[in-house]
């Protein structure tokens, strides 16, 4: 099955790429870079979630969302294989240098989603695993063949899908959908316009080279940085959600608010520079948005973790 923007050729690179690619081609496929801290912020959800789960089942349902994620990136890499062999920072990906043929990757990437949702539903409960399919519907469909190439809103919308991992988490703990789950869903979802945005500023060319929509490219540079103050102010309020509900306290409420003081400020630094200088400070801005979500989360975990279990604070 070919995607239709594909079906001109299946080369790529310039020579058609023998079947069968090696492991390190395969791992690359999962996206093992970005999934590491979308699988952390799942970890989070599910430790943080009230009730606890029996260790071994919790590795499991870990287990399934990295696979689960590592699936959505090797599905994602098979329809935008011919974008990736136009952009710098992807020409170098399995596909588009003739590693791996696009009917592996789909192959691969289809076989691994029905294997992590089918056992997250096995070892936890059918809420989240229909919480994991469609999280790799979203990205896979929604984002990656729908939004991505027709709004520059494509990561406000598609961005939900890199939300929902402490919600799976959460729920393969609760088998439900709380307050507290919703809140993290948040958290993620408004910090990924600032993220990737940022990004975005200083790789407009790519972009606009692959036809790829990104607000850079289609609303200009000034839009783009107001739009990353808007999320920032929304993110560092959002953040405060988890003390609001009472999920956490003063240990988690001050690296929160200096998190995202820094954050407010490298976003306003941004707003307001230009050139070659915005490129350099939208450089820093991407960086420190990972630092941010990392922390931020890890800090949520100290919290629960101190209160719950150590009985301090
Ligand atoms: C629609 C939502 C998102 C978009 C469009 C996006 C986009 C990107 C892009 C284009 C990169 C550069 C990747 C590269 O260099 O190949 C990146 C890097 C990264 N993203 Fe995101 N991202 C999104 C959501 C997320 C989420 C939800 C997380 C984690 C919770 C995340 C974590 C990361 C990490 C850790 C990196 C750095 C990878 C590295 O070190 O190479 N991203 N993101
Ligand atoms: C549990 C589960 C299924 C989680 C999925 C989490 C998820 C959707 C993460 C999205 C992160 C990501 C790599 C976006 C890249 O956008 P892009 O594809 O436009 O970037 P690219 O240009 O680097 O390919």
């Amino acid at each position: 099955m070919e995607p239709p923007h594909l079906a001109y050729t299946d080369d790529i690179a310039g020579s058609a790429p023998a079947a069968g690619g090696r492991v390190e081609d395969y791992l690359e496929l999962l996206k093992p870079r970005v999934m590491q801290l979308v699988v952390f912020t799942g970890f989070v959800g599910m430790l943080v979630a009230p009730g606890g789960i029996n260790p071994v089942i919790g590795f499991v349902a870990i287990l399934c969302i990295a696979i689960g994620a590592g699936a959505s990136g090797a599905l994602n890499m098979w329809y935008d294989a011919d974008i990736d062999a136009i952009m710098s920072r992807t020409i170098n990906r399995p596909i588009p240098a003739g590693r791996i043929t696009r009917g592996e990757a789909l192959g691969f990437g289809v076989t691994l989603s029905g294997f992590a949702v089918a056992t997250l539903g096995l070892a936890t409960n059918w809420l989240a695993a229909g919480l994991l399919a469609f999280t790799i519907f979203f990205y896979a469909v929604i984002y990656t063949m729908w939004l991505k190439r027709s709004t520059p809103q494509n990561i406000v919308i598609g961005g939900a899908a890199g939300s929902f991992p402490p919600m799976i988490g959460w729920v393969a703990v609760t088998g439900s959908i709380s307050w507290d789950a919703v809140i993290l869903f948040l958290i993620i979802f408004l910090w990924t316009p600032p993220h990737f945005w940022a990004l975005a500023l200083y790789k407009k060319g790519d972009y606009e080279a692959a036809g790829v929509p990104m607000l850079p490219n289609v609303a200009g540079e000034r839009a783009t940085q107001n739009q990353i103050v808007v999320y920032t102010v929304l993110l560092v309020l959002a953040a405060f959600g988890p003390v609001l509900t009472g999920l956490v306290g003063w240990f988690y409420a001050v690296p929160s608010a200096a998190l995202g003081a820094v954050f407010a400020v490298l976003a306003f630094r941004v707003r307001f520079s230009e050139g070659v200088e915005m490129k350099r400070r939208a450089r820093v801005l991407f960086t420190y948005s990972l630092f941010y979500l990392f922390v931020l989360f890890v800090a949520l975990l100290a919290d629960v973790g101190l209160i719950r279990w150590f009985g301090v604070l």
